[in-house]
């Protein structure tokens, strides 16, 4: 309602910006904007790269809304907190989440400015019990039991990489995501695990809220730019850093608007309802 009573737009499709990736909000036109500090329970993201602030506005001819900043569990947050948004944007009548992430890259396949489109995710905290979905469950807002096997829409996913590929961006692939809670980035044989069991890239974020997303039957469409190579070395002079991080995301942030721009554009939002979901 506090959001509603700010803005007049009704935006369909909501971007979740990662570390660095907030710069798509000003490309939005007639553009407005709400602190996060403004809106009632909302969290406050602590992190550098990580604005605070949601902004409405036309991406090409469709309105969407940008959340600059996400809180991450890291920070001290409850998985309920750091997936609110998700449950707000629900409220709101959105109906597409894309989510971008600063990831590490973990095997052979990826590189640094690399941009992933995730085709799956493994939840590694979520195998250990630290899941959003944790609790008691209302079932006027989803099943018990979620089912995860399509959490990346692939109708989205063949868009971005339709798109992708008209841009010429080569950089563009699908991968699988690995979630962990941080701060800490892996150390080398934590790498080698991560290669083992399946992973192209690890991040912080982005999979507690689809979790969310999905039990509240949103389409999500995930990015991960590769913003370093986690190491998997011993006594390696190498250190992977928050700076690189957004260093990198401040090199690629163009190409990676230009992508989700179009594949904004190419978003059939009739489709979308006419599917259930
Ligand atoms: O919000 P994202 O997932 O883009 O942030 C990543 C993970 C950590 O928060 C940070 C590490 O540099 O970037
Ligand atoms: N876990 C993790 N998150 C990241 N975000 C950006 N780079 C990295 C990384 O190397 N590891």
């Amino acid at each position: 309602d506090y959001i509603f009573s700010k803005t007049a737009q009704r935006p369909k499709i909501a971007i979740v910006c990662g570390s660095g990736l907030g710069g798509i909000t000003g490309i939005l036109k007639d553009p407005e904007l709400i602190s996060y500090k403004d809106i009632p329970n909302f969290p406050i993201s602590s992190v550098p790269g990580h604005a605070g602030k949601l902004v409405f506005g036309k991406l090409g001819n469709k309105d969407v809304v940008c959340m600059s900043g996400r809180v991450h569990a890291y920070e001290g947050q409850p998985l309920w907190k750091v997936t609110f948004a998700m449950r707000v944007f629900d409220s709101m009548g959105i109906k597409v989440v894309i989510l971008t992430n600063a990831a590490g890259g973990v095997g052979e396949k990826t590189k640094e400015g690399d941009l992933i489109i995730l085709k799956d995710h493994i939840n590694l905290p979520g195998l250990c019990g630290f899941n959003p979905l944790v609790g008691l469950n209302d079932e006027r807002f989803g099943a018990r039991f979620q089912e995860t096997t399509v959490c990346y829409d692939k109708e989205l996913r063949d868009i971005a990489l339709k798109m992708a590929k008209d841009c010429k961006m080569d950089f563009v692939c699908e991968g699988v995501y690995i979630y962990q809670v941080g701060p800490t980035f892996e150390s080398p044989s934590e790498v080698k695990f991560l290669k083992l069991i399946g992973g192209d890239m690890v991040g912080m974020s982005t999979v507690p809220e689809v979790v969310v997303a999905r039990h509240r039957g949103m389409r999500c469409l995930g990015i991960s730019l590769i913003t370093n190579k986690c190491i998997d070395v011993f006594d390696s002079n190498k250190k992977p850093n928050h700076e690189e991080v957004l260093e990198l995301s401040k090199q690629r942030s163009c190409e990676l608007q230009k992508l989700i721009s179009k594949i904004v554009d190419a978003i059939s939002l009739e489709q979308a309802s006419a599917c259930g979901i």
